[in-house]
């Protein structure tokens, strides 16, 4: 059990560490917070599971990922909800759309060159089981 604990705090530091990676780009900004209802009024009315990179920080530090995997869907779910949100032709729209799959590539990229694949079937098996 205490190496459990081990892995899933070792994993914990490793995605702080992507969090941070991603919320410091300024490519990702409008990605860092929850959206502010009182500016964009409309935005819950048309995303109803709303992410940013702030909120994955704290589900981080509350043990709320036991594998990259987990956190990568969180990060699936930012690029979404962009992609529904800013549908137009327009360039305003257009570019949040290519931000949110640089986002998308980064993340995954990060994750891919930086975790042992071990550790994350590692991570996996764990989460299964619980
Ligand atoms: C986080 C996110 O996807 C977001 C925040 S503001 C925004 N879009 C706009 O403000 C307008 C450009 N067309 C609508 N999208």
């Amino acid at each position: 059990f205490e190496t459990e604990e081990h892995t899933l705090r070792e994993l914990r530091i490793f995605l702080r560490e992507i969090c941070k990676k991603l919320a410091n780009n300024r490519l990702f900004y409008m990605f860092t917070k929850p959206v502010d209802t009182e500016e964009v009024p409309d935005y819950p009315t048309i995303i109803k599971q709303p992410m940013d990179l702030e909120t994955m920080m704290t589900k981080v530090d509350f043990h709320q990922y036991e594998c990259a995997k987990d956190f990568l869907n969180d990060i699936e779910l930012i690029v979404q909800n962009a992609l529904e949100y800013n549908p137009a032709k327009t360039s305003a729209d257009k570019q949040i759309r290519h931000r949110a799959c640089s986002l998308r590539d980064y993340a995954f990229t990060l994750i891919k060159n930086e975790m042992d694949s071990d550790f994350e079937d590692k991570c996996q098996d764990i989460s299964k089981k619980r």
